[in-house]
């Protein structure tokens, strides 16, 4: 028995596999061996035993969209802080978007970003790379560099601004189609929203906030899926909020076109009511918008037009929040709260299985980032073969949001004292435990957890 082993294996006896059967799933060496019913599986000398009975077990979380603002914003979050974040949500890999100070538009600052991710040994951090130099929206980044470099870039985004110019847009669809990439479009058309601080409608007009309308999203996806049908490449649509940008989606699917979009889980519960305490926990971009609009990406997620939840973790420093509305940062906290919010809005309203939430939350976003495979494939089934990613979790549980028992360093959580269902009990990345009993265990030989800026 080596080191190694303990580390990296583990016995997970009686979890519900996907929500089935009660089953015992062993990892050793960080690549699942066996599955078997209950009961029936021993662990070899040396080797961790997880019991599991009455818990669920998924495949490792894997989210699309994540803010970790290193570089620059390091008083908000680090790839540390915010990938300990996202090991308790239960992820195993999330992507790092590009705006950060500088923006990850070279192929030495996403090898950076990546870098940091493997040293922190939290989950596995596949950067973003920007379409536009400095996220100006002029320049096309240098795409292919990104691509080939050490961080393999496949997703390209200008996330937190709109790639508005449709010549560029054009061209980045073109360009990304060389190595099987993707751009995921933060879809807004800025004429529109100048200066808008929610959602358009009634609320918007009652307490007196400009307006931002849901055609400023619908028009920027139209576009899109035309200019996407045009170069016959592959278009990922960010944060989808509006039932018409669901419908959009829907008909684009039904021709037959690589359309594939995302909702946050703010966008699955909360709506434009939330800002009427003018609080600025719930100002987030896109807003918030109507019942009608949250019962339509519920509906949209349920039916496959929307292929995955991806959090849109996006931490601020408190300067930055604790303000007024006007004042205040678009953005919430996600990664720890990302598995509740699914399971109150989807499974416990009877319209998803956990095998669903697997492919939601794991496989699809595995996938359309294409890091199914390869050396360190995430998204996988758990059956024997594949690698030991999972989070196992407790639908029972029910826990009121703290952000100060948080793992991610800013508190701009939208469900701070809200009490939610479900709570991760443990996750393993390649079969060592980076969450064992709700808590964070640091990796062997990781850099301490800097003091957090509070
Ligand atoms: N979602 C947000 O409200 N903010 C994001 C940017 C973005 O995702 O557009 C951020 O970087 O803070
Ligand atoms: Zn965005
Ligand atoms: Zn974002």
């Amino acid at each position: 028995m080596t080191a190694t082993r303990t580390e990296s294996s583990v016995l997970v006896v009686g979890a519900q596999v996907l929500g089935g059967e009660p089953q015992d799933v062993l990892v050793l060496d960080g690549t699942i061996t066996d599955v078997a019913p209950a009961g029936t599986l021993t662990a070899p000398d040396g080797v961790r035993v997880v019991e599991a009975h009455g818990l669920v077990l998924l495949p490792g979380l894997v989210d699309l969209h994540t803010h970790l603002r290193e570089p620059g914003r390091e008083d908000a979050e680090t790839v540390l802080t915010g990938t300990r974040a996202a090991a308790l949500g239960g992820f195993t890999a999330v992507h790092a978007m590009a705006n950060t100070t500088p923006v990850a538009d070279t192929a030495g600052v996403v090898e950076q970003v990546w870098r940091l991710g493997r040293d922190a040994g939290w989950v596995d951090v596949h950067p973003v790379g920007a379409v536009s130099v400095g996220l100006a929206g002029e320049q096309l980044a240098e795409l292919g560099a990104m691509a080939s470099s050490a961080a393999q870039v496949r997703v390209f985004s200008d996330d937190g601004k709109c790639v508005h110019d449709p010549v560029l847009m054009r061209r980045a669809l073109e360009y990304v189609k060389a190595f099987d990439g993707v751009v995921a479009q933060h879809a807004q058309e800025p004429r529109l929203t100048e200066g808008a601080q929610m959602h358009e409608g009634v609320v918007s007009a009652e307490i007196g906030l400009r307006g931002w309308p849901a055609v400023a999203e619908e028009a920027i996806i139209a576009r899109d899926i035309l200019l996407a049908e045009h170069v016959g490449s592959r278009l990922h649509v960010c944060h989808l909020s509006t039932a018409g940008s669901v419908e959009l989606v829907r008909r684009a699917k039904a021709r037959g076109l690589r359309v594939t979009a995302e909702v946050t889980p703010h966008h699955l519960i909360l709506t434009d009511e939330n800002a009427r305490g003018y609080d600025p926990l719930f100002k987030v971009n896109p807003p918030l918008r109507t019942e009608a609009d949250v019962e339509a990406v519920r509906a949209g997620l349920e039916d496959g037009t929307i292929d995955i939840v991806a959090t849109d973790h996006a931490p601020h420093a408190r300067e930055d929040k604790d303000c007024e509305w006007d004042a205040a940062a678009f953005g919430m906290t996600g990664l720890e709260t990302a598995l509740s919010v699914v399971q109150a809005t989807m499974v416990d309203t009877g319209r998803m299985t956990w095998a669903d939430v697997a492919r939601v939350m794991s496989t699809n976003p595995a996938r359309i980032g294409r890091i199914d495979e390869g050396e360190l494939p995430q998204g996988r089934p758990v059956a024997p073969g594949e690698p030991g990613n999972l989070v196992l979790l407790d639908p029972s549980a029910r826990t009121v949001v703290d952000p100060r028992q948080q793992g991610t360093t800013s508190d701009n959580s939208p469900f701070r004292g809200t009490e939610l269902p479900g709570r991760v009990v443990a996750t393993f990345l390649r079969g060592r435990a980076t969450v064992l009993d709700g808590a964070a265990v640091a990796p062997a030989g990781s850099p301490a957890p800097r003091e957090d800026v509070r």
